[in-house]
């Protein structure tokens, strides 16, 4: 962590004022490794100035797709038309740095017929392992060696479309699958498929490059293999990750946060939480104008309309359920709510380590390795501490902080915005892989932040 990267908090102001998401960070990047499948240049709007696109910009450009800026601003230009090896040592350059280099295989495998995927980063908030995905890609032909340099893969005989069923549906291996199957020789049927909107978002994507894909019911997607895509121009759907989060900043600090570019359909979910735990919401996109506002752009507004947040049940679930993206920032809202809220984070089996940090804060939450919630998990009886129970409303006061990962790392923000006196927040440079301009944002909603 270098020295400097450090943010002094000074807590207790609501966030008041109107910020803008741009396109999704879990879309845009997959959207990026997507246009190295076309025969024709990609055009991609909305791009977030993110860690995570500037190491897949990198890798893309290692491989030699020249990447532009286009003429709007967030507009990025993808050409594959030169497509090649590129050097271990170079391409180790970002081992650790992101998830998104192992969704290179099938695009790597298809134009040079090898792929060399460095170790991957992301957060830290369980093992990760990537077992479905090789599974899935050897079903399709690939051979995969792993070498302390990382994974080498070749596909000797081509790669051919299969039958093939998720253990559980992972998001990252499905479009590991979508990215692999669009241009396999054959039909693929993918069961127990991920259907969250930025696989369904991606999909999109690859159907304006040439692909035929069914998504059927009960997560069964069908691909027919192609044997040549196009580019494609595309608007990624907006970043509901980051939305939410700027809800929960809005409700732990008592502000109101105009969300410029957030959808409803996306996070209908989420505003059914926001709102059972005494959270106001106004849905002001273009569809919904509002008197003397004609034609503006719009969102989501969200705000705490005083008096006491109540407690709530949730668990987070993959698509359509609560997201466990949004678990770690909605939890310092929860803080502040009046009696006993349990959370049953299902998808990761280590994401609540950061509630040790909001505690020495002043709150108060205990976690368990108990399934705490309707639906038994992978992880209940296996030791890991995924459930919790927060008991409020805690008075929270400032505290020195060191930011554990992404999401975490939002949530030690807010907390020391809503909490009393100056917090110390360290390693905030990690927000930036999955947050724009983080420090603009927070300054045009009038916190009190600065770097010492
Ligand atoms: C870059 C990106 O899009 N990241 C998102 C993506 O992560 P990512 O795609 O990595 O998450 P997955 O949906 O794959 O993971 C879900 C669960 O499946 C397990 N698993 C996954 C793959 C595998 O081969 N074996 C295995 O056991 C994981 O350990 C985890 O417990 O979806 C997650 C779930 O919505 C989000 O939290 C992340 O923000
Ligand atoms: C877990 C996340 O991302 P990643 O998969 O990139 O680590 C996240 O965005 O919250």
């Amino acid at each position: 962590m270098a020295t400097n990267d450090v943010l002094a908090v000074h807590g207790g102001t609501p966030l008041q004022g109107r910020i803008r998401v741009r396109g999704a960070k879990n879309l845009v990047s997959k959207a990026m490794v997507a246009a190295l499948l076309g025969d024709a240049p990609s055009r991609l709007f909305d791009v977030p100035r993110i860690r995570d696109v500037e190491v897949v910009r990198g890798l893309l450009e290692l491989h030699g797709v020249r990447v532009s800026d286009g003429g709007e601003d967030g507009e990025l230009v993808f050409d594959p038309a030169n497509v090649e090896r590129a050097s271990t040592d170079e391409i180790n350059v970002h081992a650790g740095s992101s998830r998104i280099p192992i969704l290179f295989c099938g695009p790597l495998l298809h134009r040079l017929g090898h792929a060399f995927i460095p170790d991957l980063g992301g957060c830290h908030i369980g093992p990760r392992p990537i077992d479905f995905h090789l599974q899935a890609l050897r079903e399709f032909g690939a051979v995969v060696e792993k070498t302390p340099e990382g994974l080498h893969l070749t596909a000797p005989n081509g790669l051919r479309g299969t039958k093939f069923e998720l253990p559980y549906p992972s998001v990252g291996a499905t479009e590991q699958v979508l990215l692999t199957a669009v241009m396999a020789e054959g039909v693929t049927e993918l069961r127990n498929a991920a259907v969250e909107p930025e696989i369904v978002d991606l999909i999109c994507i690859l159907q304006k490059m040439g692909a035929i894909i069914t998504v059927h019911t009960d997560r069964v997607i069908e691909i027919q293999g192609v044997p040549r895509l196009s580019g494609y121009t595309h608007r990624p759907i907006p970043d509901r990750i980051e939305a939410a989060s700027w809800a929960a900043a809005a409700l732990a600090t008592r502000g109101d946060v105009e969300v410029l570019g957030a959808e409803q359909g996306d996070m209908m979910t989420f505003l059914n939480v926001f709102r059972s735990v005494g959270g106001a919401y106004e849905i002001t996109d273009p569809r919904a104008p509002r008197a003397g506002h004609p034609g503006q752009e719009g969102g989501i507004r969200f705000w705490h309309p005083g008096g006491e947040l109540k407690a709530t049940a949730l668990e987070t679930d993959v698509h359509p359920g609560f997201m466990t993206d949004w678990q770690q920032p909605l939890v310092v809202a929860l803080t502040q709510a009046r009696g006993l809220s349990i959370v049953h984070e299902t998808v990761y089996e280590q994401r609540l380590g950061y509630t040790e940090a909001l505690n020495k804060m002043g709150a108060t939450i205990q976690v368990y390795r108990d399934c705490l919630g309707g639906t038994p998990c992978r992880f209940g009886r296996r030791n890991f501490n995924h459930s919790a129970v927060i008991a409020g409303p805690s008075k929270l006061h400032a505290a020195d902080l060191v930011i554990p990962d992404l999401r975490a790392g939002f949530s030690h923000l807010i907390a020391a915005l809503a909490a009393e006196g100056t917090s110390r927040v360290y390693g905030v440079d990690l927000i930036n892989r999955g947050y724009e301009d983080f420090e603009a944002k927070l300054a045009a909603l009038g916190a009190h932040v600065e770097r010492p």
